[in-house]
């Protein structure tokens, strides 16, 4: 498990993350979760080593991460940064050579990867020829090519199709089941719902959520109820407690409290048939816009510095 422990991070006199705790499961997807500018590159640096927390700690298993431990990690970075002249097939064995593989393992591992991701037949074409989205599946390639103990992705389906879309999570969803850690930044939160376990939702730097999806679900349900009856559900206006948030013709969802709502079903049974009655569940991205509404972006921080090397670490 990779945990982090109050880890926060300034750049110059600017705070970008303040006092992050967080576990990243073994053997779970855990889905990274934020605006723009929320600190999930930030973050997912520190992981990685890249750049060092000015308090805090992160752990692997409990014990600090070394460059031997970091070494195991598969990194997918926001910015793509693969060789854009060189065939795909070459520069994954190549990767995974730097990664200590044998060079028949390398090859074997490389195709294997491209197969699965759909680019077999393209293994011999250059990085540059490939569709946007097929760049995408090859960065994807990149990270899991030696077989990495931890996973790492910053916004791995961004710019992939639907079916593609379905190809990584498969993928990455065999990994995370080989039990390492795997934690994904996306702000695609259909694919976040789908896909992962956990959830960590970051805003503003700090964290404002974290749990299984369902914990999530439950915690956020609030007292929200759908009716579909057999006729018109106007009469659900004029109960006392009730408050009317969608009306359409035998269809009404609205928030009451437990017993107003159970008092509308048995109202409904009276008037006639019930094909429907049950508690609304938000989805994702109704929860992340109920957290993060009202939080202040850092970018709209009109005395934001931009990129300092000097805290870059070694
Ligand atoms: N090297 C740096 N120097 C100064 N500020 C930085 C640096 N890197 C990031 N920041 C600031 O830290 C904050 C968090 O940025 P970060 O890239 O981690 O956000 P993010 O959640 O990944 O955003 P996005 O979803 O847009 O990629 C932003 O305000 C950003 O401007």
């Amino acid at each position: 498990m990779i945990s982090l422990h109050g880890v926060s991070k300034s750049f110059g006199t600017r705070e970008v993350l303040t006092d992050l705790s967080f576990d990243v499961q073994r053997g779970r997807l855990t889905g990274f979760v934020g605006g723009n500018g929320a600190g999930k590159t930030t973050t997912m640096r520190i992981l990685l080593g890249v750049l060092r927390a000015s308090r805090g700690e992160v752990t692997l298993d409990g014990r600090p991460i070394d460059g031997a431990a970091l070494r195991t990690f598969g990194y997918m970075p926001e910015e793509r940064g693969l060789y854009p002249k060189m065939e795909i097939g070459e520069q994954l064995t190549y990767l995974a050579r730097l990664h200590g593989i044998d060079k028949s393992g390398a090859k074997r591992r490389a195709g294997d990867l491209l197969e699965r991701l759909g680019l077999g037949p393209r293994a011999k074409d250059k990085l540059e020829s490939l569709s946007l989205g097929n760049q995408q599946r090859v960065q994807v390639a990149a990270a899991l090519v030696h077989d990495p103990d931890v996973l790492i992705m910053d916004e791995p389906f961004s710019g992939l199709d639907p079916l593609a879309v379905d190809e990584v999570v498969t993928v990455i969803g065999e990994h995370a089941a080989r039990g390492i850690p795997v934690l994904f930044s996306s702000h695609q939160l259909d694919v976040v719902e789908r896909l992962c376990d956990d959830l960590v939702i970051i805003a503003g730097g700090e964290i404002r959520a974290t749990g299984t999806r369902e914990e999530l679900r439950d915690a956020h349900s609030g007292d929200r109820w759908e009716l579909a009856a057999g006729s018109d559900t106007g009469w659900v206006r004029e109960i006392p407690g009730v408050e009317v948030d969608e009306l359409a013709g035998d269809h009404a969802v609205f928030s009451a409290s437990p017993e107003v709502a159970q008092q509308v079903l048995r109202d409904a049974v009276a008037r006639g048939e019930v094909a429907t009655f049950r508690p609304v569940r938000p989805t994702l991205g109704e929860i992340f816009r109920d957290i993060v509404v009202d939080q202040p972006r850092h970018d709209d921080d009109p005395d934001a510095t931009t990129s300092t090397t000097s805290e870059e670490a070694a």
